[in-house]
């Protein structure tokens, strides 16, 4: 629970946009900490690289979107710009703390496979 120890909050603005086919909202990018929490409004335009193809993240009334993979590692996403109207993201970035750690962390040994365990984290 040590990668929790830090909280980043970014809030983000996109202004509607006339041309949104001719600029980007984010440009691609992984988030470098242990777990993203993302509360995004009705607009949408978030995606996620899955198979080297961009999938749509539909904003769900009520649900926040977690931005994360099943080892640790933040999925490649971006956000799309829009001529609906504005779009208002917040982003909670989890971590372990703003300074550095000599600690060593690694995946919980219970959810890792078979083949997985007792190797060397990196
Ligand atoms: O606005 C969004 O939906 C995503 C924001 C994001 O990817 C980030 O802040 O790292
Ligand atoms: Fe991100």
């Amino acid at each position: 629970m040590d990668c929790m120890e830090g909280l980043g909050i970014i809030s983000h603005y996109y202004p509607a946009c006339p041309q949104p086919e001719l600029i980007i909202g984010i440009n691609k990018h992984s988030d470098g900490d242990f777990i993203t929490v993302l509360l995004q409004d009705h607009i949408g335009g978030l995606q996620v690289l899955h198979h080297n193809q961009w999938i749509d993240v539909p904003p769900k009334p009520g649900s926040l979107v977690l931005i994360s993979n099943d080892k640790y590692i933040s999925v490649e996403h971006r956000v799309l710009a829009n001529k609906v109207g504005p779009r208002i993201s917040v982003a909670c970035f989890f971590s372990t703390g703003a300074s550095p750690s000599s600690k060593l962390y690694g995946p919980i040994a219970e959810l890792l496979s078979e083949d997985k365990k007792g190797s060397p984290v990196h």
